[in-house]
């Protein structure tokens, strides 16, 4: 982009990162979710040179030494990071993720996720992944595991009594000795909990596996459709799998990947969408077929652009992406297929006043709980959104313009 600035290079002091927090946390968002991955992508026509050329998937900065650079900068908003249940061994995960929830005081979040690349894999001494539904086996047994961790020090374990001279009473700190099918950890954790007890859990499943398994653990889920009807659909999908697992759907946020394209006047924003999502350019359409190649471990540089592609495609990678793309695009040429796909959500586009009345459309369709804004990575972006479109939702009363609780769990919930 001619606006990104040198924000190439300081992204990789986080001072990029910096400067977008801060713009978040005076526009009121609830938090910023770092997606990630561990692998240089080699799909797409057998060569990582597309996915370099656009950096795609790399480089990417690990997301847990990132958040206390951020949690100093910023005194409320969430901070959430992604890793994989495949990948992590669970002690260290949960050793991190309560070190952060207490530098953070409260303000982190994990995104869970089962990875969907062997060539991912292949960094971690697997020749590939196991299977699509073993791999929500593992993340449930993994996720146990680690909320048993973070429940090891009792509340009151540690009393810091000064004239006994002791830190903590022993009789509230309880190894787990948890032996599973595919975990042992004897425990405890070497640390208490921080502030929230169990950091907030973050979500996207989208297949029948991955859908149980957010409806059972995550309290943010977030999702990809830009067919209204379908929003709506898979919010009430988990909010009847959630009751299933006796939880209460509302402490369940569902929001819906979009990205506004926002402008000074309607004309303005319809041709700034126009060009980001119209008529896709050369580099739009390289871009765009070598995502979806490294997502689903299919090489789409083998299909005609101008021809309907095959409808029988498999992947052990992010199948109901796969399945979701292919019936959508029944009949159409992949090139009208990726142009939908390019755009993660619903189309919303016009000045603040006309994206914030969309949105609010939107929401009172699907009863959903609200946005994950995707952001291509330049300031400008992130400033038309905060400087242009949440001051009018703010102004509103659909997003927040302080932060009352404590913690980034209980502002989320509301409670
Ligand atoms: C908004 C959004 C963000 C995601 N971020 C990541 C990520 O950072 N890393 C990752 O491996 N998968 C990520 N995923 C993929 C999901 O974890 C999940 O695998 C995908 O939605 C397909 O669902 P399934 O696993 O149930 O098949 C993301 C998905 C969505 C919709």
């Amino acid at each position: 982009s001619p606006f990104a600035g040198d924000a190439g290079n300081e992204w990789f002091t986080g001072e990029y990162h910096v400067d977008i927090i801060k713009q978040m946390e005076r526009a009121g968002f609830d938090f910023i979710m770092f997606e990630d991955s561990t692998f240089v992508p080699e799909t797409y026509g057998g060569s990582s040179e597309i996915a370099l050329k656009y950096s795609q998937h790399a480089p990417k900065l690990d997301p847990m030494a990132l958040l206390p650079i951020l949690a100093r900068e910023t005194s409320h908003i969430g901070l959430v990071a992604t890793a994989s249940t495949s990948f992590y061994p669970p002690f260290i995960l949960a050793r991190l993720m309560a070190t952060l929830d207490h530098l953070t005081k409260g303000r982190v979040g994990w995104n869970v996720v089962t990875s969907s690349e062997d060539i991912a894999a292949q960094n971690y001494g697997m020749d590939k992944l196991p299977d699509h539904d073993v791999r929500y086996e593992v993340a449930e047994e993994f996720v146990d595991v680690v909320k048993q961790l973070w429940d090891s020090w009792e509340p009151g374990a540690v009393v810091m009594d000064r004239e006994t001279g002791r830190y903590a009473d022993h009789t509230k700190v309880h190894p787990i000795h948890h032996r599973g099918k595919h975990f042992a950890v004897r425990g405890p954790l070497n640390m208490p909990p921080g502030p929230q007890g169990h950091p907030v859990l973050c979500q996207a499943g989208g297949s029948p596996a991955g859908r149980d398994f957010a409806a059972k653990n995550a309290t943010a889920i977030i999702a990809t459709n830009p067919v209204i009807s379908k929003m709506k659909e898979y919010r009430e999908d988990i909010r009847a799998r959630a009751e299933k697992f006796g939880r209460d759907p509302d402490d369940i946020k569902v929001l819906f990947q979009v990205s506004p394209v926002v402008a000074e006047t309607s004309e303005g924003a319809k041709k700034a969408h126009h060009q980001r999502f119209g008529a896709l350019s050369h580099a739009q359409i390289e871009q765009t077929l070598a995502g979806i190649s490294s997502t689903t471990e299919i090489d789409f540089s083998q299909f005609d652009l101008d021809a309907p592609f095959p409808q029988d495609l498999k992947t052990n990678g992010h199948q109901s992406i796969l399945d979701d793309f292919m019936k959508r695009n029944k009949g159409k040429t992949l090139r009208e297929s990726i142009e939908e796909r390019s755009q993660f959500g619903p189309p919303i586009f016009g000045t603040p006043a006309e994206c914030a009345d969309r949105m609010e459309e939107i929401v009172e369709e699907v009863g959903g709980d609200g946005f994950l804004i995707m952001s291509p990575s330049t300031r400008r972006y992130i400033d038309e959104i905060c400087s242009g479109l949440a001051p009018e939702l703010q102004r509103r009363g659909l997003v927040r313009t302080s932060y009352p609780q404590p913690t980034f769990k209980q502002n989320l919930l509301g409670h």
